[in-house]
This record gives C-alpha cells, structure tokens and sequence, in this order.
C-alpha cells in the first residue's frame, strides 16, 4: 500500500489510503483515510466503466467506483485496484460501488456527470426561504424600533423595553433550536419547517396588530420559535437535497438569502420610516414570504435521507429519481440501498435510545468532542464579536452621531454584509474556510478598535434612556465611526459571518443532528446575550469601553481559529473526521486540502466526458 510523505509542498495529486504527516509539534500523526466502517455496504454491480489513474489518465480495466475525489475508494476497491496481477479473476464489466460513510452523500451518484437538475434548484429555492425570513426578521427590527415611536402603550420605549422586544426573538430561535434536530428526525424536515411557518405567521399577526408593549414581545417570541427551527433545518435540508460535490456552496446561498434578508428589511424600514404606523407594514410584509414557503412545500418532497429514515424507500426513489433525472433506475435502487444501510449505523433500537446515542458519541468519541469545540466555538465567535449589536441597534448608533437618515446608512452595512457574503461564496472552496477566517478576524479587531477610539472623541454618552454626544451634528469622527463599521462588515461577512453555516460538515451523520443542534443554539444564545445587554454596555462601559471589548474578543478568536481551525475545504467527511482524530491537526488538514483541490480539477474536467471515473494510486 502506498504510502507518502505528506510534510511536504508538493502539488502532487497522489491518492492514497494512509498518509503520515508530522504535525504541528513534530510529532508524526497518522492519518488514514479508509472508509473502513462502509466496507460492509460495498455494492457492486455490472456496468461500463473507466478507470482513472492519479493525474486523470484513464484506461478500461477492474474498477471500484469508491471515492472519485478523494481517492478513498482505495480502501476496499483500491486495494483491489492496487493489486491488479492478483486481481486478474475480477470481471471486467464488473463496478463495485463503495459510498464514503456520510449517507448525504451522493457517491453513487458521482458516477454520473450529473448537473443539477431544475429539482433540486427548486427544493435550494424553496428550502432558502427560510433564511430569507431569518433575516428578514431579525432585520427589520433596528428600523422599527425607531419607528414605533409612541404607537406602543402610548409612550416612548425605553432601552430596556427595546433590548426585551429584540431578544426575544432570539429567546425563541434559542429555544426552538435546542429542540429542532430531534424534530426534524421524528416528523421530518418539511413538517418542521411548515410549523416554522405557522410560528412566522402567528408572530407576526400578534406584532401587526401590537398596541401593548407585551403583545409586540410575544409576538416577537413566537416568531422566534420560527427562525430558530428555520436557521437549523434549512442548510440541513439544502445539504441533504444538494449533488456532493456542490454541498457547500448551496449552503452559502441560504447565507446570501439570510442577508439578503436583512438587505431588504433595512431597504424598507428606510421607505416606511416617517409612514404613520410604517413598521406595521414592514411586519406585515414578513407574511409574504411564509405563507409562500407553506405552500410551496404543500406540493414539494420531504429529503431522500428522511424517507429511508423512515423506511418509505419507495418515497426515497422518487425524489432522487427527479434530482437526478439521467441516473439509471440501477443507481437509484444503489442510492437508497447506501442510505438504509448507513441507517442502521445509528445504534439504537428506538427513537430515544438514537437520541441519547447521539448524546453518548458526540462527548465521548475525541473526533466529535473536537467538531463540537470547532462548530460551537464558532458560533459563540460569530455572537460575540458584536454584529448583531449593529444589526439591531445600527440605526440607534448612527442617529446618536449625527445621522439623521440612519436608515440609509444601515443600509450600506447590510449592503456590504450581503456583498462580502457573496464574495465568501466564491472564496470559501477557493481560498479556504480557514484562511478568510484568519483574514477576517484581525480585520474586524482593527476596525472595531478604530471604532472605539472615534468614540472616545466624539464625546458620546448613554443615558440608559437617551444619548447624547459633545460634538453635535456631522463630524469627521462619526464619518470615521461610519467607514469604520463599514469595514469591520466587510471583514465580518467575508470570514466569520459565513463560516460557522458550515457546521454540519464537521460531524459524521450520527451526531450530525444532535452537533449542529447544539452549535445553532450557541448562536442563539450569544446573539440573546449579546442583544440584551448591548445597550447596557453602552450605558455602563461606553461605547468605546464595548467596541474595545469587541475588539479584544475578535483577536483572542483569531487565536483560537489559528490553532484550532484546519482548513475542510474540498477534504471528504470521513477525513474531517480522521483530521480530528488525534488533535486538530492544521497542518496536515491544509496540505490535505490542498491535494483534494487538485484532484477536484481533475476530476470534474474529465467528468465532462465519462459517466464513471475514479482516482486510483498505483
Ligand atoms: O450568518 C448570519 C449573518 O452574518 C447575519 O448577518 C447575522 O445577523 C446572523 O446572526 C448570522 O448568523
């Protein structure tokens, strides 16, 4: 079996099942990329095939169909690849299929030039809306609460009763979310998103028709409850519908959808501004899209993955048949076959015994610990280093300098969040996950400190009810504060405001759920922690004492990205996991991604032409 070095610079392309690396303290790591757990649902059946030897030469010969990319098929068909003399008795006509252990996948599929199908960008479409209403709503709030004036208890609002109306969205998503994963296997994916929509609805009629103070809190709660369920289900969704090799980037769509969302709701919170009761319609509005979402799901399948879940493989068979409309009905019939068998990989003998499996292996086993510290120290990153602060209060901050239409100026730094999500979606398979992070995160410490000096010298001061600044009017520190926040946006959307999305594809499928469970309620508790105490902050350290504290936070997080980070982009799930096996392995995780990205090329260049293919090492 070969084996190479991996310490070095090489761009090779080899392939191989055990690689060893030094790591970062000199020691030697091995890191073996077998697919041992699948070898038992090894499936073969007689068909043409190509065989690809590492650098994309090609010859007909055996074949296993194992791992395209990665070249992890070597474990059961590259052994057999690997001893072609002895492997002589091997019928020629014969593929032998090996999924990769991640029943998401589609490694029966990859042995097509599949393109995605109108289907499939549908059920993106559809599914997204969700991150839509994410962002919508957490959006539109910074506006409104500027808007709402005294249409509430026939008073002003104080800071307190705002901060209760904008945490209590994310009280909701916090709560719902702890709970989403565990639903979302019982009853299913589009159920739990249809009842996210029911909560969407009756949260915002409760808000739209608000004229006690309670009544727009509720409201706000039970919206809450339908963002939290939709910021889990609908990346899992999309990954569980998506071709593999397309997975990440339709995850980042449902980013672009997320703050595109929060794009429109600052677009109308600056047109409905000085309409009388404006902020009614900007909820109202918010009904759009849910009810849409309901409907068009009344019509649309539930993921291939949840109908095995479930045993219904004929259900299965028909959505992978409209996904993936030139598969022979051979490979379908493969494909469910892949997903019950990696089913029953989930220990358990029912539901709650699964559950608590999930709990046991997701603490217990290293690899898995170390994907929780990574996806929950993410999310906790993305909270606390401020953003949503500005999300919320941006409209606050920036009258409070000077501006009278800060609407518009709320605008720019939605804009820029959702320009620079578009920016990480090019660059998050290109440049790597890890390195806009390392980007990000230095950049956002630099502006948020340049932020709290313009503070410091603008003379603001926050009463708890009013704030009140030394220098009046326009200054060249609120332009600074202004370019400053712009650029701390920037730096945000492109790293840490998209990365921790990712979260799913650092879990194997049985702790999947439950770990991305736990990493979106991270989230949410952050942004609950953050958005209820911001404006106290302002109040208690000032506002150069709470961007400082941002600031700090953004460079310790560098720290941790730095160390505990590898870069994933490209790598298969089960390496992930054996990345994580014996620490975090950085150095080894980017030269692996390195080679997967040129193997990547290579395949997909010659995908065009051949229905089956694989990357062999010799
Ligand atoms: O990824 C998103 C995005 O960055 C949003 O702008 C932010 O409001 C959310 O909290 C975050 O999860």
């Amino acid at each position: 079996m070969p084996v190479f070095q991996d310490d070095d610079d090489d761009d090779d392309v080899q392939s191989s099942p055990v690689y060893e690396k030094k790591n970062g303290l000199g020691g030697q790591v091995e890191v073996e990329t077998r697919a041992t757990n699948m070898s038992d649902t090894e499936l073969r059946h007689n068909n043409r095939h190509h065989h690809h030897h590492r650098g994309g030469n090609k010859d007909s010969s055996d074949f296993s169909t194992a791992h395209s990319l990665s070249g992890q098929g070597s474990s059961a068909g590259g052994e057999r690849s690997g001893s072609e003399g002895s492997d002589g008795a091997l019928d020629k006509d014969r593929i032998e299929i090996k999924p990769v252990n991640d029943e998401d996948d589609t490694s029966v599929m990859i042995t097509f030039n599949q393109g995605v199908s109108p289907f499939i960008i549908t059920l993106t479409f559809v599914a997204s809306i969700s991150g839509f209403l994410f962002g919508y709503d957490t959006g539109y709030i910074s506006s409104a609460l500027i808007s709402i004036g005294t249409d509430l208890d026939g008073r002003v609002l104080t800071y307190g009763n705002k901060e209760i109306v904008t945490a209590a969205t994310s009280l909701g998503a916090l709560i719902s979310s702890t709970m989403a994963g565990t639903a979302a296997d019982m009853y299913g994916r589009k159920p739990c998103i249809m009842f996210s929509n029911i909560m969407f609805l009756v949260g915002a009629i409760l808000q739209v028709s608000a004229h006690k103070f309670w009544q727009m809190a509720a409201g706000r709660l039970i919206m809450g409850f339908g963002v939290g369920i939709g910021s889990l289900i609908s990346p899992l969704f999309i990954s569980e519908i998506a071709p593999k090799m397309i997975r990440g980037r339709l995850t980042v769509i449902n980013s672009l959808w997320l703050t595109g969302g929060q794009l429109i709701a600052y677009g109308l919170g600056a047109a409905f501004n000085h309409v009388n009761n404006g902020w009614r319609i900007l909820v109202g509005l918010s009904l759009v899209p849910t009810v849409l979402q309901f409907c068009f799901f009344l019509f649309l399948p539930d993921t291939p993955r949840y109908y095995v879940l479930k045993g219904d493989y004929e259900m299965a068979k028909v959505v992978l048949r409209k996904s993936y409309r030139d598969a022979p009905e051979e490979i379908i019939d493969q494909k469910v076959q892949e997903l019950a068998d990696l089913n029953h990989s989930i220990p358990g003998r029912n539901q709650a015994e699964r559950y608590w499996n999930s709990v046991k292996e997701l603490h217990t086993v290293p690899s898995n610990f170390r994907a929780l510290i990574i996806a929950c120290g993410l999310q906790a990153i993305q909270q606390f280093t401020g953003w949503n602060s500005l999300m919320y209060f941006s409209g606050t901050i920036f009258e409070t300098v000077g501006f009278k239409n800060s609407s518009a100026v709320s605008i720019i730094v939605s804009g820029t969040n959702f320009i620079f999500t578009l920016v990480a979606f090019f660059a998050i398979d290109k440049i790597g996950r890890r390195c806009i992070l390392l980007i990000g995160l230095p950049g956002m410490a630099m502006a948020l400190t340049v932020c709290a000096i313009a503070f410091h010298f603008i003379g603001i001061k926050f009463d708890g009810k009013d704030a009140t600044v030394a220098h009046g009017g326009y200054s060249s520190w609120g332009i600074v504060i202004i370019v400053f926040i712009i650029l701390y946006a920037a730096f945000y959307a492109l790293g840490i405001g998209t990365v921790p999305w990712q979260q799913s594809e650092l879990f194997p499928t049985n702790v999947r759920g439950i770990g991305t469970s736990y990493a979106t309620a991270t989230n949410w508790a952050g942004s609950l922690v953050i958005a209820s105490t911001f404006l106290t902050m302002l109040q208690n350290i000032t506002p150069s004492g709470t961007f400082a504290f941002f600031a700090a936070l953004s460079a310790v997080s560098f720290v941790f990205c730095y160390f505990c980070y590898p870069e994933l982009s490209g790598l298969e799930l089960e390496e992930v996991q054996t990345i994580l096996k014996d620490g975090f392995n950085i150095k080894a995780s980017k030269a692996l991604a390195k080679k997967r990205k040129m193997q990547a090329a290579t395949v997909q260049h010659d995908m065009k032409y051949e229905p089956t293919q694989e990357i062999i090492e010799e």
